[in-house]
């Protein structure tokens, strides 16, 4: 498995922690799926002092890795200033840098995004950057000092799935060797499976598992999908064909025609 930024995770599932109906259903979800990586918004953590503290309590004796987000930022001096508080929080090198551009669809502004992921890079931060499908952003952002990237699959929140799977396949192609995550966006399980299928590293949700009528029992499908996906993508999958071609030997028939 490819490493972000020399960590090697034990598998793909990077899970947030927003929207869930409880603090021990959020617990539960990350325990029985193994989700390998929680998301976290600094934002929530200064929200209210106690339940933050509760919050990351939480977090923490799950033992899983951290990424603290910078969720909610439009601009570069907020996304920068965000990060450096969540490094000081969290204690950790590691941001996912959210820029975003336009509210309707949550998109990131690649523009500013490029611009804090420099910045960001320098300061010795770990960019993981939420970004589109873009071969020249992605391409900006590796020389930006991003080792990682994390395309969309379809806007945050709307559980449409992989928008663009002709996109992300030529990602993965384009950049062999550097991480992949498909990130926002998935609704399903066999999303994810597609996903970890195209052969990226890892995938990031929340929605999908938190707003299920059973996000614990969601948290495990989207597990054991990514599973799937990673042993499927590490087994040479066949190659797609148009014409049929006969899977059952005719030597030996009964009857000859
Ligand atoms: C948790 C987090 O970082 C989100 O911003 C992320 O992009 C997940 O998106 P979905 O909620 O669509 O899964």
């Amino acid at each position: 498995m490819r490493q972000f930024y020399g960590t090697e995770l034990a598998n793909g599932f990077m899970l947030g922690t927003a929207l869930y109906p409880s603090p021990a259903i959020l617990e539960q979800a990350f325990r029985q799926s193994g989700a390998s990586v929680a998301t976290v918004s600094l934002r929530r953590e200064s929200g209210q002092a106690r339940e933050g503290q509760d919050f990351w309590g939480i977090i923490r004796e799950l033992g899983v890795h951290v990424l603290p987000n910078t969720a909610g930022c439009h601009t570069v001096k907020e996304a920068v200033t965000t990060a450096h508080m969540a490094r000081e929080v969290f204690g950790t090198k590691w941001i996912k840098l959210e820029v975003i551009g336009d509210q309707d669809t949550l998109q990131p502004d690649v523009f500013a995004l490029v611009e804090a992921a420099r910045i960001l890079a320098e300061d010795g931060f770990e960019v993981f950057p939420y970004t589109t499908d873009d071969l020249v952003v992605a391409d900006k952002l590796l020389h930006a000092g991003c080792e990682v990237l994390m395309p969309w699959g379809a806007p945050i929140g709307s559980g449409l799935g992989l928008n663009n799977i002709y996109a992300l396949r030529s990602m993965r192609a384009h950049f062999p060797d550097v991480p992949l995550v498909v990130d926002a966006g998935l609704g399903l399980p066999s999303q994810a499976a597609a996903a970890m299928e195209l052969g990226y590293d890892a995938v990031l949700l929340n929605t999908a598992v938190a707003k299920a009528g059973d996000p614990v029992g969601m948290a495990c499908a989207f597990a054991k999908a990514v599973e799937a996906g990673t042993l499927a993508a590490t087994a040479d999958p066949m190659e797609p064909r148009d014409m049929a071609a006969p899977s059952t030997p005719l030597i030996g028939k009964a009857f000859l025609s």
